[in-house]
């Protein structure tokens, strides 16, 4: 479904380097890092939003450069929030999107939003988080989306509106056609439904692999006195280090 070959943006004061990852069909990648690691310019970078410096991106086995529109067809994208139509009703919108879309089906945007119970009458500012999220969601499945790019879908949901997201994640790509990356900063959201993990630390992936691989990975950070296996968040600390401040 995706893969990312050498990737590399260049900022002035920070640098994505060498990035690869790869996405099959029908898994959920999670993409963690701390803030500022470097998970939204990876996202950028591989939907060509800010141009890399070098690399390639392959989605459905094309070329993102030579096929983009192709290729955009068949993605669904969530960058952060709803900030385009505020003021125009959900349907309204899902009106506007069809006309970019021959795969539409309108027949299934009605059966998300009520699947999703997002009210067809409210307009993207009346929405909470995560009502938000499922809307876009529902508009990427209308269009028959296969890969769908999430930047930080959970961030600012409460506990139950997560985990509702997340189960929703693993119903999306349960028939085995459809791949979901996913990038968080909170590990309980990998552990719950990431088939493969991918860590990216100051611009760099440091480990990219099933989750069980990954996990096994990171056993060394283990301390003597600990028999059981470390948690995604132990090894996020343990990996990124105590700063200690000179107050
Ligand atoms: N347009 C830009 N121009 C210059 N530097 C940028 C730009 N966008 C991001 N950066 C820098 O790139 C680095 C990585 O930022 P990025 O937003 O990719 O991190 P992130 O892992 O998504 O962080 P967070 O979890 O806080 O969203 C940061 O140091 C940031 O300041």
């Amino acid at each position: 479904m995706l893969e990312v070959k050498n990737l590399t943006k260049k900022y002035p004061k920070f640098n994505l380097e060498n990035v690869n990852l790869s996405l099959p069909k029908g898994q959920i990648m999670g993409f963690i890092g701390k803030n500022g690691a470097g998970k939204s310019t990876t996202i950028k970078s591989i939907l060509n939003l800010v141009t890399p410096n070098s690399g390639e991106v392959d989605i459905f086995g094309m070329n993102l450069i030579n096929h983009e529109l192709e290729i955009k067809k068949r993605i669904g994208v969530v960058l952060g929030g709803i900030d385009f139509y505020q003021q125009k009703k959900t349907e309204q919108i899902a009106n506007v999107m069809s006309r970019f879309y021959d795969t539409w089906d309108h027949q299934a945007f009605k059966k998300y939003m009520q699947e999703f119970e997002i009210d067809p009458i409210k307009a993207p500012k009346e929405l909470s988080a995560g009502m938000k999220v499922k809307f876009m969601i529902a508009l990427a499945l209308s269009h028959k989306a296969e890969l769908l790019i999430l930047d930080e879908p959970t961030s600012g949901l409460d506990p139950v509106s997560r985990d509702d997201l997340l189960n929703l994640f693993s119903q999306i790509v349960a028939t085995g056609e459809r791949s979901i990356l996913f990038s968080t900063h909170i590990t309980s959201d990998i552990e719950k439904c990431a088939d493969s993990i991918s860590y990216i630390k100051d611009g760099k992936i440091l480990k990219s692999a099933l989750k069980k691989e990954f996990m096994d990975s990171f056993s060394y950070l283990k301390r003597p006195s600990e028999t059981g296996p470390l948690s995604l968040e132990e090894i996020m600390i343990r990996v990124e280090g105590e700063k200690h401040y000179d107050l």
